[in-house]
């Protein structure tokens, strides 16, 4: 038997399948479309979300038979927001996608109130854009008539598990998981049900929102691809990936690289709260249990490689930045911030914006996209210190997926600006994987975690001078302190 992944990701849709052994078997991904409305806006169609999903979801399914896959799993780009009428399953406006910054100013208002405090301690999160709350507030607030259908009980709200869960049931299941609530800002970590003083402090009706459920469990089941098959795991992808990293021991941590960076570190089963801009989120619900981590988001990272290859045109494909990169022997003093949506953890500057300097006559492409690989890099570091810190724990090693990991250039220098080994798994899809583990053990295809693997492809040993690491790193901090709050009118 197998277990299909759908892992929506924000700029494609991935469908996976896995065998019993959790090995990969065969896997299709399609790209869609991003809507830039403004400067700082991202929106996507829910439609393209669906389609596209669908679309690589049949053709994998068409390779083994309906009747040959146990369970599908769902992983997803989260925080992104949809809101559609319950009536005729139409969205009432695109989904605002999680890096959308159009909030930004009803965020200001709350800080503004005082509500900084009271929404760390009950969600773990930060005030800022980046969560569903305030996203679901301004469709409410300014597409027409929404609000009232929404007081009246016609409007259902959901990040885009809960979108895709809906339509894969025939609109019978309004679900969400815990993973994915506890990054809406409405979702009460300890409770584990959605706050009612955040509902009313940002006038959101209780009616709109999804049953939040454990991320391992038969939701329901969908037939639209020949047979009758059981939705049985449901996380946010980063949530997913720590899962599908094993990552399931206290202290163990794991970056994803992929739009964004995304560390996260498993701290249990408490909650621990940071003082440094780092999130507390619920990793996963699994055997009646829910399990915490401490995540640091970073916006832009393998995005800018994107805006290396489509803005400005100079690169082909992601791949070819490894080789040139390594052209040249090291950036020329050169650094860039990849602020283009504003900065994340741990600096949360919605007002940032990218910054590159240090360029003079002898700047080549070759140490422009050294220095946007090097970015991601840095910018992981500025967590990872951070995070140990605060959790008062010595990293080992890191794990690391998405497709960007698979840059060995970026790998090496990750390991070498981190003082610390960096382990790459033999597969990096481990969100897929996640979400394949959490519905195969909803369904029995393994019995408990223990029964999960994990292997490694390749490791990566430090090999830069403690003073040479700290002399680049101390440049990237000057660098940053230089793009913070630069389109703050
Ligand atoms: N070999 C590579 N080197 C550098 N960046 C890469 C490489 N492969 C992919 N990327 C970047 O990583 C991102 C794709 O990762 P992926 O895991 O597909 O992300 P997502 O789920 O966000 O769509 C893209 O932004 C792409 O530019
Ligand atoms: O689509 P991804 O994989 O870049 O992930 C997006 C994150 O879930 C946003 O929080």
């Amino acid at each position: 038997m197998y277990i299909l992944a759908l892992d929506q990701g924000t700029t494609s849709s991935r469908a996976i399948l896995f065998n019993e052994k959790g090995e990969y078997v065969y896997g299709l991904n399609k790209e869609y479309k991003q809507i830039y409305p403004r400067p700082g806006w991202v929106e996507h169609d829910p439609y393209d979300i669906l389609n596209s999903q669908i679309e690589v979801a049949k053709k994998v399914v068409e390779t083994v038979g309906a009747e040959n896959i146990a369970a599908i799993g769902i992983t997803n780009q989260r925080e992104t927001t949809i809101l559609w009428d319950k009536n005729t399953g139409k969205p009432v406006y695109n989904a605002i996608v999680w890096q959308c910054r159009r909030t930004a100013s009803i965020c200001d208002d709350l800080k503004e109130k005082g509500y900084e405090k009271l929404i760390k301690e009950k969600t773990g999160l930060v005030v800022d854009a980046y969560f569903s709350g305030t996203k679901i507030k301004w469709i409410l607030d300014n597409v027409e008539g929404v609000r009232e259908k929404a007081e009246r009980g016609d409007i259902l709200f959901g990040t885009v598990d809960s979108w895709l869960i809906w339509n894969l049931t025939g609109g019978k299941v309004h679900v969400i998981d815990y993973s994915n609530a506890s990054r809406t800002m409405l979702f009460n970590l300890k409770t584990l049900d959605w706050d009612d003083e955040i509902l009313e402090i940002l006038n959101i009706p209780r009616a709109i929102l999804p049953k939040p459920m454990p991320s391992s469990y038969v939701y329901g089941y969908t037939e639209i691809f020949g047979g009758k098959i059981p939705i049985a795991g449901d996380a946010g992808d980063q949530q997913a990936s720590l899962f599908g990293q094993t990552c399931f021991e206290k202290g163990m941590v794991k970056n994803t690289y992929e739009t964004g960076c995304f560390i996260l570190m498993n701290t249990g089963d408490t909650p621990y709260y940071s003082n440094s801009g780092l999130l507390t989120t619920i990793a996963w619900g699994v055997d009646d249990k829910v399990e915490y981590a401490l995540e640091g988001s970073i916006f832009v990272a393998g995005a800018a490689v994107q805006w290396l290859r489509d803005n400005l045109k100079l690169i082909d494909n992601a791949s070819e930045t490894e080789d040139l990169a390594k052209s040249v022997p090291d950036s020329g003093d050169l650094y860039f911030v990849p602020a283009m949506v504003g900065l994340g953890a741990p600096y949360w500057d919605m007002y940032a914006r990218g910054l590159l300097i240090g360029i003079t006559r002898g700047t080549t492409k070759a140490h422009i996209v050294r220095a946007v690989l090097e970015s991601i890099a840095y910018q992981t570091r500025d967590v990872l210190e951070v995070m140990s810190k605060e959790a008062e724990i010595n990293m080992g090693t890191l794990r690391v997926d998405g497709g960007a990991s698979n840059n060995n250039f970026l790998m090496q220098f990750q390991a070498d600006i981190l003082g610390v080994p960096v382990e790459r798994p033999e597969v990096t899809e481990t969100t897929a994987l996640g979400a394949a583990y959490l519905a195969g053990l909803a369904v029995g295809l393994w019995k408990s975690k223990e029964e999960i693997a994990w292997n490694l492809n390749k490791r990566f040993e430090p090999q830069l001078s403690k003073d040479e690491r700290e002399k680049l790193y101390s440049r990237w901090k000057e660098a940053v302190k230089r793009s913070m709050r630069w389109s703050e009118e």
